[in-house]
């Protein structure tokens, strides 16, 4: 039955009607006093608090936003419902699941706990939040399993938006987990291929090369080319656990905005959408070897396949589950003895994998959006691999040419071109004050502080807060009698981090919304920012002239790879 509520509060001092609302919802119960407004209605809680204080313009717009939200309560109530739908019964396995882990990491908080207490020094301030202390919340979200580990490496990759305490403890989210049985892989292979194991396989080694939360990916060769090859799995179940969870997020996320409209802002729905359609690509291997086919396409059309590789793709024996792939031999771009052995100068290396890597946003369709060094390799022959093309992202030639001159003014101090790149970028339908936007900026960039990275034996040590002066210092080999010394004036990793998240939060208080590729750029770069301290650290990635950012081949949607 449809209810009219009328809804009372303070206006200017005066006890009035303030809204009526036609509810398709039995209310339960209202609220209403000077300070909060609030009613039942089927199991959900409205609820606002203002002020007699408020200036009447916040009372108008805690006005308009309460109305708005009544407004909004039967779609949540339909998408809610309709989240359920889609979860299905793999909805109360996961809850069952969840309660369990909950049970799991609770025991051990408590068995802490009760130590603890008869230790002379009380309890640890670890314990203290229980289940939500950054220790027991990084076990819990373990514990739980893919969607949540990989939401803990969200959390520490994203210093200013979290706690440090608990950027610094999601650091040790792994995305390792332990090895599904080789005939459980086995029979996922059976059920996918086209015929026999051993008709396609000369062998397959049943020892997995690694055991990530999605995939697990085993080393094997092929029957008739006898090309080595690694075939990597979904490992099973994995769909229904990430359907589930991602939509128990997203529910979450909905009525959290619901109910405190000002997350809008921050956009939590838009961005639990986004991590749960990228989650879900990445668990549809076609896809994955999709954007691996048009990567080695750009290579090809750009005659950069002396220079860099993917790995061939055998589509005959690949599916949604099962992606059969050339085996590259390499090493990650981060282990500087195995690159310093394998060639004389990083340097060139790192050069060539940047500028391939910034050639691919406009030629190429889709660009590796996830070049952490597992997925970065130099390969024995010198060539620079890229490997995981689970995440990828797409990029708009105007938004690159705004992107462009967003790096271009980073490097040469230019805040007012820097405004207008990023007012190009996001979206907005208001007129953004470009002048006051650009002195904003550039408050943040000279807030940054200094720090000296000096390179000793191979060795970086990091010196925070000093001068902007360098400072020398000298290290001698005891074997050798060799002194190394290097310094150079960057700006920390966390720094940047940091600092391109002002960036987004300053941008925002404009009314500026950038999209999702924005922060994929960002966070690629910051990767390449980490390469560089360590191979070539008196190199500045933004201004080298041999490093090609300024795109000259843009391309049309037509003819990219
Ligand atoms: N073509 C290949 N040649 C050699 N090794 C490979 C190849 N593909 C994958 N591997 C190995 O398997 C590991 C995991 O592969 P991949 O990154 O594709 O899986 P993932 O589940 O997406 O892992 P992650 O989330 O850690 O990136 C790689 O780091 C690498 O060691």
């Amino acid at each position: 039955m449809a209810s009219v509520l009328v809804f009372r509060g303070f206006v200017h001092g005066r006890y009035a009607p303030l809204f009526t609302h036609q509810s398709q919802l039995p209310v339960t119960s209202i609220l209403t006093n000077s300070k909060k407004l609030a009613y039942r209605s089927n199991g959900l809680r409205l609820y606002a608090r203002y002020s007699e204080s408020q200036s009447p313009r916040t009372q108008d717009l805690f006005t308009s936003r309460l109305q708005d939200s009544v407004e909004n309560l039967p779609k949540l109530v339909e998408d809610i419902v309709q989240t359920s739908i889609n979860t299905g019964p793999r909805g109360a396995l996961r809850l069952a699941q969840g309660i369990q882990a909950v049970i799991g990491v609770g025991g051990e908080w408590l068995a802490e706990l009760s130590q603890s207490r008869n230790s002379p020094g009380g309890i640890p301030s670890q314990l203290q939040l229980g289940l939500l202390s950054p220790l027991y919340l990084r076990k819990l979200f373990e514990r739980l399993g893919v969607t949540y580990i990989k939401l803990g490496q969200f959390i520490a990759s994203a210093p200013t938006l979290f706690p440090p305490e608990y950027v610094q403890e999601f650091q040790y989210c792994f995305d390792k987990a332990p090895a599904v049985p080789f005939d459980e892989i086995k029979s996922i292979l059976r059920e996918d291929l086209a015929g026999p194991i051993d008709s396609i396989y000369e062998y397959v080694d049943p020892t997995p090369l690694a055991s990530a939360s999605i995939a697990q990916v085993h080393a094997a060769r092929l029957k008739g080319s006898q090309a080595d090859v690694v075939i990597k799995v979904l490992k099973p179940g994995i769909e229904d656990v990430l359907v589930a969870d991602l939509n128990f997020i997203y529910v979450v996320a909905r009525i959290v905005e619901f109910l405190n409209p000002e997350l809008s802002r921050a956009s939590l729905v838009a961005i639990v959408n986004d991590i749960r359609a990228s989650m879900l690509e990445e668990v549809d291997f076609k896809k994955e070897a999709a954007n691996i086919e048009s990567f080695r396409r750009y290579l090809d059309s750009m005659g950069l396949t002396r220079q860099a590789t993917a790995p061939k793709v055998y589509p005959e024996f690949s599916t949604k589950r099962v992606l059969t792939m050339e085996r590259l031999y390499g090493v990650p771009l981060t282990d500087l003895d195995s690159i310093s052995s394998l060639v004389s100068d990083p340097e060139t290396s790192l050069i060539t994998a940047l500028n391939v890597w910034f050639g691919s946003l406009l030629a190429c369709e889709t660009f590796h959006a996830d070049v952490h060094a597992g997925n970065l390799w130099l390969l024995r022959d010198g060539r620079i691999g890229f490997l995981d093309f689970g995440i990828v992202g797409r990029i708009s030639p105007k938004t690159w040419s705004a992107m462009e001159v967003f790096l271009g003014s980073i490097a040469t101090e230019e805040y007012e071109s820097m405004a207008s790149a990023l007012i190009e970028m996001g979206a907005t339908n208001t007129d953004v004050d470009s002048r006051a936007f650009a002195k904003d900026l550039e408050k943040i960039f000279s807030s940054i502080q200094a720090c000296i990275t000096i390179y000793i034996d191979k060795r970086f040590y990091d010196f925070q807060d000093l001068d902007t002066e360098v400072v020398v210092a000298t290290a001698t080999r005891t074997d050798t009698n060799a002194t190394a010394i290097s310094a150079n004036l960057v700006v920390d990793e966390r720094q940047m981090n940091a600092l391109f998240l002002d960036v987004v939060r300053v941008s925002e208080s404009y009314g500026l919304r950038f999209p999702r590729e924005f922060a994929l750029l960002m966070k690629q770069l910051l990767y390449f920012d980490r390469y560089t301290r360590l191979l070539a650290p008196d190199m500045n990635m933004l201004q080298d002239q041999r490093i090609t950012i300024a795109s000259n081949r843009r391309m049309t949607n037509r003819n990219r790879y």
